[in-house]
């Protein structure tokens, strides 16, 4: 009983109300007052939080520290109504649907496939419903999005998107790469050994490890890229959904897993995905046209043609009983005269008939009855059903009124008659709830993400042989090639232009070097590191920190190559501490031009667009480098650009460390036009120093070279990662749809509040019976082709 000033709540209000209806008031008022002070009870709840108990959040709760423990998947169903994506073309004033209308379902321990010829709308689909599509703001994006009965967006949900392009560090073996990932998105695996058997456990589910394939096994294998070889495609794209995996999705969307592959590997793919749907999670995929022994494990299909809805409900011969019922009773002459008779022959000569006959009663049966010939794969039926024949203008007519017919009469239809096995409101509403903390999203403290990314950089720097090789080579070479046109230069009058031409030429040639190679590299690079930051896995910070002081080494060694090589051909001033500080300054030059290939890698979108944008901001670099222009002859608005040209530091630097032999040799042409009794005619000590002052070198000190590199080397490492903050991938918001258009045309089936089998129990039915229980056909209305 509640206290309420030392006395019993019961006796305050019999003290309080005197005869029974006063004491029943105040019974209820006091009630009441409880309520408010104790917050709302179920009643003030929203509707669809109160069908959960306190009961039955404490067992939520225990049931989610469990299943966090031991990865379990969270059941998730989404449900899209009336997605419409349309593009406008401000030119033209036009706008174009690459979605309309579209509604269906996926559900978890399901393999969903969203199918349609090229160009249908697939991979928008799937964007819209992972929410990756790119903003734009020609583009406008509407629609309704459920998760497990409620209005949400996938940052409800735990979701896993493996794209069309794997990207990785190609340097990696497979298991480095999943550990990797597995100790950024999972900062609570402290031990190795526990590390290991998560990693080994994922290389198992993927079949990637040595419990798959005794002699067969890539975990070892480095992953590869272009250059050097590594794991195969399907590998590849094994390994993009092991990485995905990590997080412990609920939801995995797979944007045409095999493309590229060859049929043996797509098939192994999508027997992984078909595993993964029924280990509980949600499997959407887009796929172009699968062969029929992959089309029979899709549990779902979508049909799109055109942006628009074909067909959406259970796979395999659900679709084909679906559309036979077209055309079939639209012509009875047809099919009593041309039809029945080939349907006869086919059943009395079946395969004794030769292939042109087969040809024949195919072409009868797809093109009148809209029916899947025996032997033939329904994916290719159902790709041609839903395909516009360009062969010649009238195929073209013919095949549009059928596709438009045909998206017509899905639109007619309910998806109640084509979706089953609902889950109940129940059932959702808790796993809502496991949502919520599910997808809050752990990351690693910041030096530890440190550690990890410099332990990976470092990997991936030193081991990449063949292009270490080649900019090893490439330095050898052009130092030999400098040495022999500077070769063993005197100390004339005119080898001061030599000497200060080789030193400009050293500048640049070191500047293009690192530029060039980190343009060629860093944005493929880049594309894996936004990938991996919006999955949350680390920050820019310790990325760009450890991926500077990882190359060090690396970057380091060419530059000391070609001073190496150049310096004793050229012959500059043999001393040890000359040589060290020539090498110093081109190393540190190429750590700046490093940084500013980050900044324009960080600035374009391609490789390509990147090894344009370089060499050109370069070339400005070097043509203000303090040999071809004097700064103060140049208009006032380009004055500044010296102060950051990397080129100039460097070759006032290196012109620095061989001031004295300059100015030695200045004394000693001084000292020979004296004896000679010349010094009138050519030019005396101070005028020399001076045309030294004007290059704007007099007096200066590598001191200062070293500190304006670094500067340099900050500014555009702080640009860098600016721009990849204001360049990170933005995602255009789904818009509720117009009023109108709020109540859909395909009603999807409500949820049923009854108690329906937990997931186990769905799984174990899928196992026992894999197709669903066929729709009631009868209830698809038939329709008149007119295009036939
Ligand atoms: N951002 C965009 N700008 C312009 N057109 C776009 C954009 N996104 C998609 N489209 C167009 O929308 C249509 C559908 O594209 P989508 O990539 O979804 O097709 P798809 O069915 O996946 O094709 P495929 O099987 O060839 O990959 C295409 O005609 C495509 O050119």
């Amino acid at each position: 009983m509640v206290r309420f000033g030392g006395q019993k709540v019961g006796q305050v209000v019999a003290g309080i109300g005197g005869n029974s209806v006063g004491q029943l008031l105040a019974a209820v008022a006091v009630t009441l007052l409880l309520r408010v002070f104790s917050g709302p009870g179920p009643a003030l709840l929203p509707d669809n939080e109160s069908v959960v108990s306190d009961d039955d959040e404490q067992n939520d709760v225990a049931e989610d520290s469990e299943a966090q423990a031991d990865g379990e998947v969270v059941p998730v169903t989404i449900r899209w109504r009336n997605i419409t994506c349309s593009l406008s073309d401000k030119s033209s004033k036009s706008v174009r649907f690459l979605l309309k209308d579209v509604s269906g379902e996926a559900k978890p321990g399901r393999l969903l496939a969203i199918m349609g010829p090229s160009g249908s709308g697939k991979t928008t689909l799937l964007n819209v419903l992972a929410g990756q599509i790119m903003s734009s703001p020609r583009l406008h994006l509407s629609g309704l999005l459920e998760v497990n009965g409620r209005p949400s967006s996938n940052k409800a949900y735990k979701f896993a998107f493996v794209r069309q392009e794997d990207l990785f560090f190609s340097q990696l073996t497979v298991r480095e790469t999943l550990s990797l990932a597995a100790e950024l998105q999972f900062p609570e695996i402290s031990s190795v050994e526990e590390r290991d058997e998560y990693v080994n456990g994922l290389l198992f589910k993927l079949r990637l490890g040595k419990a798959y394939l005794i002699f067969v096994s890539c975990a070892d294998s480095n992953v590869g890229d272009a250059k050097v070889r590594g794991i195969s495609g399907g590998e590849k794209k094994r390994l993009s959904l092991a990485c995905e995996l990590i997080a412990s999705p609920s939801v995995i969307f797979a944007d045409e897993p095999t493309t590229g592959l060859d049929a043996f590997q797509a098939e192994k793919v999508m027997e992984t995905l078909r595993q993964l749907a029924q280990d509980g999670h949600t499997v959407i995929c887009s796929i172009h046209q699968p062969r029929g022994s992959v089309y029979g494990k899709f549990d779902d299909i979508v049909l799109l043609t055109e942006g628009a809805l074909v067909y959406a409900g259970p796979a395999r011969n659900e679709p084909l009983a679906y559309f036979s019922k077209f055309g079939l009773l639209t012509k009875p002459f047809v099919c009593y005269v041309l039809i029945m008779p080939s349907l006869y022959l086919n059943a009395c000569y079946g395969d004794g008939l030769n292939k042109n006959n087969r040809h024949v009663n195919y072409l009868l049966l797809k093109k009148f009855m809209y029916r899947c010939p025996d032997h033939v794969n329904p994916a290719e039926f159902l790709a041609d059903l839903i395909s516009i024949d360009y062969s010649s203008s009238e195929s073209v007519y013919t095949s549009q009124k059928r596709i438009d017919a045909l998206v017509e009469a899905f639109s007619q239809q309910s998806l109640t008659i084509l979706y089953a096995t609902p889950l109940n409101r129940r059932e959702d509403s808790k796993n809502f709830k496991k949502l919520r903390k599910k997808t809050t999203v752990k990351k690693g403290g910041w030096w530890r993400q440190f550690w990890l990314l410099l332990r990976r950089a470092w990997m991936q720097a030193s081991r990449d042989g063949p292009t270490n090789k080649v900019r090893a080579r490439m330095s050898v070479a052009s130092a030999i090639i400098f040495g022999s046109v500077f070769w063993k230069m005197g100390r004339s009058q005119t080898s001061i232009q030599d000497r200060m031409g080789l030193l400009q030429v050293a500048a640049i040639n070191t500047a293009m070097a690192a530029l060039t190679k980190t343009v060629g590299v860093f944005p493929k690079e880049r594309a894996i590191v936004d990938r991996e930051r919006a999955k949350g896995s680390y920050g820019l910070g310790p990325y760009l920190l450890s991926k500077l002081i990882a190359e060090i080494p690396v970057g380091a060694a060419f530059p000391l190559m070609f001073g190496a090589v150049l310096y004793p051909m050229a012959r500059l001033h043999p001393s040890l501490s000359r040589f060290g500080r020539f090498c110093g300054i081109v190393t540190v030059e190429s750590f700046a031009a490093s940084a500013m290939g980050l900044t324009v890698g960080a600035m374009v979108p391609t490789t390509e667009a990147a090894m344009a944008v370089g060499p050109s901001l370069m070339t400005v670099f070097i043509v203000f480098g303090g040999y071809y222009v004097n700064a103060e002859n140049t208009p006032i608005i380009f004055r500044w650009i010296p102060r950051v040209s990397l080129i100039r530091w460097a070759f006032q630097g290196l012109f620095a460390s061989m001031n004295l032999v300059v100015f030695n040799l200045i004394i000693r042409i001084h000292s020979t036009f004296k004896q000679e009794n010349r010094l009138g005619e050519a030019t005396n000590l101070s005028v020399l120093s001076k045309a030294l002052e004007r290059l704007s070198f007099g007096g200066s000190r590598i001191r200062d070279t070293v500190m304006a590199q670094s500067r340099i080397l900050l500014f555009w490492y702080c640009t860098t990662y600016l721009l990849l903050e204001k360049n990170k991938p933005k995602y255009q918001q789904l818009e509720p749809p117009p009023l109108e258009e709020n109540q859909p045309k395909l009603q999807l089936e409500p949820l049923e509040t009854d108690s329906t089998p937990p997931l186990e129990q769905v799984k174990s039915n899928q196992q026992l019976d894999p197709t669903p229980p066929p729709p009631p056909l009868d209830q698809v209305i038939p329709f008149i082709l007119e295009g036939l």
